[in-house]
């Protein structure tokens, strides 16, 4: 395929043989992968491609989930494209998930997929997975409508952490709560932002503590305060050890939201810098600091924080 993530929205349809993942991915998580696996798995048996239909924006925006907001997702779209391709999957296919899309019976579901990709050979799912209007169908009706189709269904068993069920939604609550640890044992990596550095304003260098910003944060936050992180330069892949705050500054003055990294050796690359900072560990929340030097002094205590973490855990 000549691009690998593509939309389902224009004309286009999917003729090569395939065995379609479908649900959100968002954070492509352990249950995620498992789900992934089996589609890889069917792919590789059966000389078909492993693709994966994901929806955008994430369906409970329409259907009026989590107060009405819907569910912040924690990556871009395009970080959840790439997240997909690198664990192996050969093409990534967005629908946008509108209100008449939500409205398809079961039938015009499985109308759709079939529509599109006319050589599917098997869909793969968790048990949980629940599609067609109001959510009424599950893995049951999907084999039915299958069967009849000559498509393989397979729903794998749920990943459990801790006893309960691996879900985004514990991502996200991990995410905001600080919790690393547990971000990176659901998920199998740790939670990160990449982006292009966007330019600040420049106080960090008159403080002594320069940063690299960056602002391409998912719709759902970490939880705002200082990281012990590991920055990468996706250009040159050199690594740099650091100390990370995420928040608003309001120390000097609220500004958006912005992921800002002191690293231990300040590297030569500044704006445009093509760059990937993973959050390791929770220090402290941010605080508005009654003076600069105040700030400037918990700071250097956080640097020496950071450092007692790379101590023990390496770079
Ligand atoms: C390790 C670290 C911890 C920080 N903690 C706070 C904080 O608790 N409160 C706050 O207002 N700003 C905090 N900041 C942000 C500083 O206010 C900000 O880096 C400084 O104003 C420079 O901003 P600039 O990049 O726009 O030049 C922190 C920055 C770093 C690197
Ligand atoms: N823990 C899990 N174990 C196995 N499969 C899972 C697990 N969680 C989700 N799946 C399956 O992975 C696919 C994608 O899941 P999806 O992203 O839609 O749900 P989720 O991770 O539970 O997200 P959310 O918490 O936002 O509802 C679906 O087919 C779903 O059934």
């Amino acid at each position: 395929m000549e691009n690998a993530v593509q939309s389902l929205d224009g004309g286009g349809v999917f003729c090569e043989p395939c065995a379609l993942a479908i649900g959100i991915f968002d954070a492509v998580h352990k249950g995620h992968q498992h789900v992934l696996n089996a589609a890889k798995d069917f792919a590789a048996k059966n000389g078909a491609k492993a693709f994966v239909l994901t929806f955008y924006p994430h369906p409970s925006k329409v259907l009026g989930g989590e107060k009405a907001g819907g569910c912040p997702l924690i990556y871009p779209a395009d970080v959840r494209a790439e997240l997909l391709l690198d664990f192996g999957m050969d093409g990534v296919f967005f629908k946008d998930f509108t209100p008449e899309f939500a409205s398809k019976t079961p039938e015009e579901f499985f109308g759709f997929l079939m529509e599109k990709f006319p050589n599917l050979k098997c869909v793969a799912t968790g048990e949980n997975f629940r599609f067609g209007v109001r959510a009424s169908a599950d893995v049951k009706v999907l084999k039915e409508l299958a069967g009849g189709s000559g498509v393989e269904t397979i729903s794998v068993c749920g990943v459990l952490d801790g006893g309960n069920f691996v879900s985004s939604t514990r991502l996200r609550k991990a995410l905001q709560d600080g919790d690393m640890q547990s971000f990176y044992e659901m998920s199998g990596r740790n939670y990160f932002c990449r982006g292009r550095v966007e330019g600040g304003r420049k106080l960090g260098r008159t403080i002594g503590f320069p940063t690299l910003n960056l602002k391409a944060f998912g719709e759902c936050k970490p939880k705002f305060g200082v990281y012990a992180s590991r920055l990468q330069n996706l250009d040159t892949k050199e690594i740099f050890c650091g100390v990370s705050n995420v928040g608003v500054n309001p120390t000097v003055g609220e500004c958006a939201p912005v992921l800002e990294t002191n690293t231990f050796d300040f590297p030569d690359f500044g704006e445009g810098a093509n760059i990937k900072v993973e959050l390791l560990k929770f220090l402290r929340g941010e605080k508005k600091f009654a003076s600069i030097n105040d700030l400037k002094a918990q700071i250097a205590v956080d640097k020496e924080n950071a450092n007692k973490f790379f101590r023990v855990c390496g770079c």
